[in-house]
């Protein structure tokens, strides 16, 4: 067994964020110890060990978790002076250029106090073309042999190839014709791509005698969840349901081949000004960090590589930042938990003031970077994972360019590859987490989750305003999903019985964020995965050997989903016959506030950062004419309406509660002079607005019922005539 500490759980007085301590002891929950290692030696990583006699041998998460041991050698490291040949472990913080900035040949130390707050702008891509290629003498500080310090040449040069296909030779030529071979590439990679991965049995399902109910079929990237149910006179039976993805991973799968069929493909796009985004989502223990820890590091030796052969001399650095959304808030966790803001200019574009970008030149430097950021990352133990991500932590890689190679100028951003390890997708509905801290957390990752979700479904559906100012993790992600981007969402699942539920929703989730992608071949993938979804087979309990999914040759309408036969002569109504959908209308915090009169700013937008949507009174009216939606259609948004208003109502209903309780703990502490009674009006004032918040979205939803029997008498009487 592995046990390795983390930071104990702790409160900071400076940033008010809390730790908790990973209990790093699950990993031995698993038959298959060897798994956890394959990655570093797939990733030629190996050597970065055994080259540390610091290092813990390679063990099952000795790379991720030792505290003691890998946190001294990161303070060392820090301090460390290096005078030539770019020095792989300093690191290098963004921002403190004017007294200490360093260059490739030379990295100074730069103590933290030194830090000059940074500014990330998420959305700056206003970035020159790549084809332009600099003389070496014009650039030449930047040909510095740092670069490909630890690089196995012969490695690098098949990289190289398999990226660009080109040799690696420095003329303007070659320069030339790998970016242009970059940018076909780029317009070959799918803008969303979906990958499920399931993890293998653990050690307590199989003592529990669970079933794997989870059938992969690789080939055709299919799988299929059996669901064990019971009839009313008691029988039990199977119920099938099939996906399509495009990818699916079973448990034998190394991280390595996860690492290929996600992230590299889009590693080569971020020299071609591409803002990318891999994120997991999944239940609590599916395997979410299990698979996104791995990820930036293999990325990061690819990325140092195509600097090194591909673009090099073109003046291009690589930036690591890490911070993660905890209860709503930022922190910096490079940056000892340093609360952030996050802020958006007049162009919308978001900006997180103060967080610490460090310049990289080396891969064992981002490994510091990442271990010294996951050893600060808030986690817990829930019912399900003993070591808990309590937050949704994002590291980001982005590559600069010196402008004409000047160092004195900031170096422009040209693309960013962002990894979101999201916290558990069910943390809120964890039954086991019954304290105050880890009923705020929840109710914080169903917010956000949510939020994820409503951007998701308003992109789905083309409309105009896409709620990104939901939660700070839809902020985040906005570029992930507009403009020039791409996003890869691997979807973790766990093959249990008992996880069935969860993992049926984290299938639709991902599905949903399938149907995103518009292309024509995912879109027929879509419509298939949803054509399966909508043919569950019932079985009898006893399971056939091989699950085949059925492709129907049915037509699809706008959600993807088989137009049904039988309903289709209500597309025989006339235009004036035919009742709309409702839209979901989302305004913004600004129009809330508004309409809402002003509050205090410092309440609503930092400490609880209640975004609560009110449907604006000047909106579109609810009901527009539409020409080819069946009541099939109407039923599924009707559904997706009533599940979106019991969320809201839930989520609001556990908020009110928290207030509730923040009250009469204040209420308790009231003196004379402690001036509580404006707060806790202040309080009272954002209760009451929530508890408007949910009247209007069921008003919305009776208005939507209206119409949708003012659609069904219409249908009725065509069918009639
Ligand atoms: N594919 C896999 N192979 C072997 N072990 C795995 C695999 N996936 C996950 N595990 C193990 O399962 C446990 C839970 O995984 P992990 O912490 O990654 O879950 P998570 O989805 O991040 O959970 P949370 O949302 O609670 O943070 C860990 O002990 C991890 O080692």
């Amino acid at each position: 067994m592995n046990s390795v500490g983390r930071v104990g759980m702790q409160r900071s007085g400076s940033n008010g964020g809390h730790q908790h301590q990973r209990q790093y002891s699950s990993s031995d929950n698993f038959i298959d110890t060897n798994f956890n290692n394959k990655w570093l030696q797939s990733a030629g990583l190996h050597h970065l060990y055994s080259s540390n006699p610091n290092l813990p041998p390679l063990q099952d998460f000795g790379f991720y978790g030792n505290n003691d041991v890998e946190g001294s050698r990161i303070n060392r490291n820090t301090q460390r002076t290096t005078g030539n040949g770019g020095n792989p472990g300093a690191l290098t913080p963004s921002g403190s250029r004017s007294s200490s900035f360093t260059k490739y040949g030379g990295v100074e130390h730069v103590s933290p106090n030194e830090f000059s707050p940074g500014l990330l702008d998420l959305h700056s891509f206003d970035t020159e073309l790549l084809t332009e290629v600099h003389s070496e003498n014009n650039l030449n500080l930047l040909n510095q042999p740092s670069y490909g310090e630890g690089l196995d040449e012969v490695n690098a040069y098949s990289l190289t190839n398999k990226f660009a296909n080109i040799s690696c030779g420095p003329t303007e030529n070659n320069n030339l014709k790998s970016s242009l071979a970059d940018k076909e590439k780029a317009s070959n990679v799918a803008k969303i791509k979906v990958v499920v991965r399931k993890r293998p049995l653990n050690k307590k399902e199989i003592a529990r005698k669970e079933e794997d109910i989870i059938a992969i079929n690789p080939n055709s990237s299919s799988l299929t969840v059996h669901e064990s149910k019971v009839k009313v006179d008691l029988t039990e039976y199977v119920e099938k349901h099939g996906f399509v993805f495009d990818a699916v991973m079973n448990e034998d799968v190394t991280n390595d081949e996860i690492y290929s069929e996600t992230v590299e493909p889009i590693v080569p796009i971020i020299f071609q000004k591409t803002k990318a985004t891999c994120f997991a989502y999944g239940q609590t223990g599916s395997g979410k960090t299990y698979t996104m820890q791995p990820l930036p590091l293999k990325a990061s030796q690819d990325i140092f590589r195509l600097m090194h052969y591909t673009y090099r001399n073109q003046g291009f650095q690589l930036y690591v930042s890490f911070f993660e959304i905890y209860g709503g808030k930022v922190f910096d966790l490079l940056n000892d938990r340093k609360k952030l803001c996050m802020r958006e200019d007049g162009k919308q574009q978001v900006c997180i003031v103060g967080l610490q970008e460090y310049m990289v030149s080396h891969v064992e430097t981002v490994k510091e970077l990442i271990e010294r950021g996951n050893a600060t990352r808030s986690t817990g133990t829930t019912g399900a994972n003993e070591e808990s991500s309590r937050s949704h932590a994002i590291l980001q890689l982005a590559v600069k360019r010196l402008i004409d190679g000047n160092e004195s100028k900031p170096p422009r951003l040209v693309g960013k590859l962002s990894f979101i390890d999201l916290a558990g997708s069910e943390r809120g509905a964890d039954t086991t987490d019954n304290d105050k801290q880890t009923r705020m957390e929840g109710a914080e990752i169903n917010k956000s989750l949510l939020a994820l979700k409503e951007c998701i479904r308003a992109l789905d559906n083309d409309q105009g305003h896409i709620p990104f100012r939901g939660s700070k993790l839809t902020e985040v992600l906005r570029d992930s999903f507009v403009g020039n981007s791409r996003t890869v969402m691997i979807s973790c699942i766990s093959p249990n019985s008992g996880s069935c539920e969860h993992t049926l929703n984290t299938l639709r989730y991902a599905d949903r964020v399938k149907s995103l992608s518009k292309g024509s071949s995912s879109r027929k993938d879509v419509s298939s995965s949803t054509i399966n979804l909508r043919s569950s087979i019932a079985l009898p309990v006893s399971r056939s050997e091989d699950v085949k999914i059925e492709r129907l040759p049915y037509e699809t309408n706008r959600f993807g989903w088989p137009k049904q036969t039988d309903r289709e002569s209500a597309q025989s109504l006339t235009m004036e016959q035919r009742v709309a959908k409702s839209t979901t209308y989302l305004p913004s915090l600004e129009s809330y506030r508004s309409d809402y009169g002003n509050t205090d700013e410092e309440i609503m937008e930092d400490d609880f950062d209640y975004s609560m949507e009110k449907p604006d009174t000047q909106m579109k009216p609810i009901v527009e004419v539409v020409t080819d939606h069946s009541t099939d259609e109407l039923n599924a948004l009707l559904e997706e309406e009533e599940n979106l208003v019991s969320a809201h109502r839930k989520q609001v209903e556990e908020t009110m509660d928290i207030v509730r309780e923040e009250m009469n703990l204040l209420v308790e502490v009231d003196q004379p002079g402690n001036q509580l009674d404006e707060y806790i009006s202040k309080l009272n004032i954002i209760l009451s607005q929530k508890a408007s918040g949910i009247q209007q979205l069921q008003t919305q939803l009776r208005n939507f019922q209206k119409h949708l029997q003012q659609y069904n008498v219409l249908s009725s009487a065509s069918v009639g005539n």
